[in-house]
Order: C-alpha cells, then sequence, then structure tokens
C-alpha cells in the first residue's frame, strides 16, 4: 500500500509523541511509583501537585529551639502560610506564628505529640483520611539541641550522639523525599536537615555511613559567629533522598 502524505504526517508525528512519551519523566512516573509509593494515573495529576506545592504550607521544625533565636529567623524568612514548629525541653516565650512545644525530644511521646501537632497544622479539619494524608511532609528540620555541659567530655559527647540520631531519626520519617525521577524534574527537591554535633570521630563515620547516603549533600560549614576554641559544628544536609536500603 501507497503511504499518503496524511498517514506519513501521522505516523511521524506520532513517533514524535511516543518518543515524547517515552522521556517524559511524569510519564515514567506513572510506570513507576512516585517517592511516597504513590502511582498516578495520569500526567494531570503532578500538574495538580506542583499547583499545590506551591500554596501548600511549607513546614518547618525547630528542635531545641528556646529561648527562640533561630524560630525568630525562621519566622521573618518563612511566608505567612507556613508552618513553624519548635520544641524545647525547656519553657519558650510564645512567639507570633509559631507553635511551641515543650518535652525531652528524647523521648518517643514528645516525637508522636509534635507530629500529630504537624498533621493537624497541614491537614486541620480538611476531610482527608487520615490513611491517605501525606505523612513525609516537612520540609526543613533543624537542631540546635545542646544538653548541659558536665564538664565530662564522654559524657558531654554521648549526649550531642544521642541529640544527633534522635533529631536525624525524626528528620528521616518526616522529611519530603525527592522523586525519584530523572535529573532536572521541578518537583520538591527532597527536605533538608540541619543537626549541631560535637566533633568526634563518630561523627564523621555518622556523616559518611548514615548521612551522605540519604542526601544529595551534605556540608559541615563553620559558622564565622561559631567560637574558634569551639567543638561544635553544624551537618547542613541537603534534599532528602529517602532511605538507600529501600531504593
Ligand atoms: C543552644 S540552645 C538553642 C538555642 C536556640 N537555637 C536559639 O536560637 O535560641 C540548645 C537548646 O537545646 C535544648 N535541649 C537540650 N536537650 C534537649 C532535649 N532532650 N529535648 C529538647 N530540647 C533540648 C536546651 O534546652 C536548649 O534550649
Amino acid at each position: 500500500m501507497r503511504a499518503t502524505l496524511v498517514t506519513l504526517k501521522k505516523s511521524a508525528s506520532s513517533t514524535r509523541w511516543l518518543a515524547r512519551q517515552a522521556n517524559d519523566p511524569y510519564v515514567k512516573g506513572r510506570i513507576g511509583a512516585d517517592a511516597g509509593g504513590v502511582t498516578y494515573r495520569s500526567r494531570s495529576s503532578f500538574k495538580l501537585i506542583s499547583l499545590l506545592d506551591k500554596r501548600f504550607p511549607k513546614v518547618i521544625v525547630d528542635l531545641g529551639a528556646a529561648p527562640g533565636g533561630w524560630s525568630q529567623v525562621i519566622r521573618r524568612k518563612a511566608r505567612p502560610q507556613d508552618l513553624v514548629f519548635a520544641l524545647d525541653i525547656l519553657d519558650m516565650e510564645p512567639l507570633k506564628g509559631v507553635e511551641v512545644l515543650k518535652g525531652d525530644f528524647l523521648e518517643q511521646a514528645i516525637q508522636k505529640r509534635l507530629r500529630a501537632r504537624i498533621m493537624e497544622g497541614i491537614y486541620g479539619g480538611a476531610l482527608v483520611h487520615p490513611d491517605h494524608r501525606d505523612h513525609r511532609m516537612v520540609d526543613l528540620v533543624l537542631s540546635d539541641m545542646m544538653g548541659p555541659m558536665t564538664g565530662n567530655k564522654l559524657a558531654d559527647v554521648r549526649t550531642s550522639l544521642d541529640l544527633v540520631e534522635a533529631a536525624s531519626a525524626f528528620a528521616f520519617a518526616n522529611l519530603k523525599e525527592a522523586p525519584r525521577v530523572g535529573k532536572g524534574d521541578p518537583r520538591s527537591t527532597g527536605g533538608h536537615l540541619v543537626i549541631k554535633f560535637f566533633m568526634h570521630p563518630d561523627m564523621v563515620e555518622f556523616q559518611k555511613q548514615v548521612l551522605e547516603p540519604r542526601f544529595r549533600k551534605v556540608a559541615v560549614p563553620k559558622p564565622k559567629e561559631s567560637r574558634k576554641e569551639s567543638s561544635e559544628a553544624y551537618f547542613v544536609c541537603l534534599g532528602y533522598k529517602g532511605d538507600p536500603n529501600r531504593l
């Protein structure tokens, strides 16, 4: 059969369409599940997600927040609709636009309460069944937690390690995960984590074994405001990718 101009045109454009479909990360996303394990039926789902992302509140958690210096900075930098949660074992004076919780972060009960408050802040009375709520809704976890110095270096380092581990575990369970799609995808890049720690050989291992596999980038800048002789430093971890054992 001789190909007519119409059939030639048609097959050229459908080849182009097929090629575009094959390279489209959104279409690929339909084939595999997205970061939250949800498989969407059409490209339109991603358009809606992207629209909602701009309107949905960003969620920021400030651990070891008292007296509130970091929360103040966050509140000033955040948009009015963003949700800021501050937690400390000590009392903290109320701060406008910041939900303050009191409790020992090393206790599971307070972590559960914090998580419940975050979900309440995001969904409020919205008619979303708990099973269908996205439980990875945090954009940024900050931890400046530090126990009182006892003078016993070993005990102080141990406390610092416990706090770093607890803050990281909370972040791993609650940070938004970067979608596992091709480079340049305009969707979320994954949440971020900033944690204070005391320099110690175990922390070098923690960075290599635990943080680096989970984040796009991990840096340890020393803020010029930190005292030179101080052994405190910060892990700045960008773009949570999720648990590498699940990849
Ligand atoms: C260096 S201060 C934080 C300063 C704060 N980022 C600011 O800008 O004002 C460390 C805080 O960690 C808190 N902290 C220490 N251990 C904690 C724990 N187990 N749970 C919650 N907060 C804790 C302390 O009470 C203290 O307020």
